[in-house]
């Protein structure tokens, strides 16, 4: 059985990654913390793997103190840029035992909605992301909206620039720009997370949509996750790397 903790344990992913891992036969929740409570928690239960889904301003804190006591993690929180990775790459070079999987998304058809969107950029010169989600998130624009913005962008390497006439605009009518690739957030009462992925070329659009119905869809990657991860150390960015994509 591998002893898991969850951090954000009463929180809308946290309470639901706890359901999911009791429920998967090969794995048990013997620590469920949430904010206030004593990280040394982990250390007293023997948590092998932690899974956190917190709040982007907390979890760095989080995986020094993992990584430190040679915990695996499964991080779903939001809000990692290149710098902070590289910060956890920096954490993990005094502890190459431990694995970090960095997941901006656990869900199967957002994994495949990012894989998709990296084949697409290459054939049309414009490419822009809509992200909708429910109206208590923290941060914008989303991760998986970041996280695809970043493959677009790479994949778009040597390209020209997207076509774009805009000289006169009201402050953020053309979204957030993520490396190159514009980005627009909807905060909407009765979503959870849905992104569109818009391309545009010679006479044809392409549109790559994802829908999140309920929270339960990211709980496959994330039990996932949990069983890979023991058995890879060093940092993973993106579910696609335990999968054969
Ligand atoms: N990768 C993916 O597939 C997905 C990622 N997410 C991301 O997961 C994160 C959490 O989302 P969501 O569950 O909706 O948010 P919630 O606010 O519902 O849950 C976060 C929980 O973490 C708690 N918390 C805050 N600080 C700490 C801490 N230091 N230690 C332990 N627990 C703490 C919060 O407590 P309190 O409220 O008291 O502060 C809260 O209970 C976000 O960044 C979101 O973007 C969400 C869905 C899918
Ligand atoms: O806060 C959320 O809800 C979600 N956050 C993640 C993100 O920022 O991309 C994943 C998913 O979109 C749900």
């Amino acid at each position: 059985m591998i002893r898991v903790g969850v951090l954000g344990a009463r929180g809308r992913m946290g309470s639901e990654v706890v359901r999911a891992v009791e429920a998967a036969k090969d794995m048990e929740v013997v620590a469920a913390i949430d904010a206030d409570d004593p990280m040394s928690a982990l250390v007293d239960a023997g948590v092998q793997v932690v899974v956190d889904f917190t709040h982007p301003d907390v979890v760095m804190g989080n995986l020094e103190f993992c990584v430190a006591n040679g915990i695996h993690c499964v991080v779903g929180t939001s809000g990692f840029d290149q710098p902070k990775l590289d910060a956890v790459a920096a954490l993990l070079a005094d502890r190459p035992d431990v694995g970090v999987l960095v997941a901006p998304n656990f869900g199967i058809g957002a994994v495949l909605l990012m894989r998709f969107s990296e084949i697409a950029a290459r054939y049309y010169e414009s490419a822009e992301i809509i992200e909708l989600h429910h109206p208590r998130k923290a941060d914008a624009p989303s991760g998986t909206a970041a996280h695809t913005a970043r493959l677009i962008a790479a994949a778009r390497e040597g390209m020209d620039s997207m076509p774009d006439a805009t000289t006169q605009e009201e402050p953020g009518a053309r979204g957030a720009v993520v490396d190159g690739v514009r980005v627009h957030s909807l905060r909407i009462s009765g979503m959870i997370a849905h992104q569109e992925v818009v391309f545009g070329g010679e006479s044809e659009t392409l549109t790559i949509r994802q829908d999140s119905l309920h929270r339960t869809s990211f709980m496959p990657g994330v039990v996932l996750g949990v069983r890979e991860i023991v058995g890879r150390p060093g940092l993973a960015v993106g579910l696609d790397k335990y999968l054969d994509l």
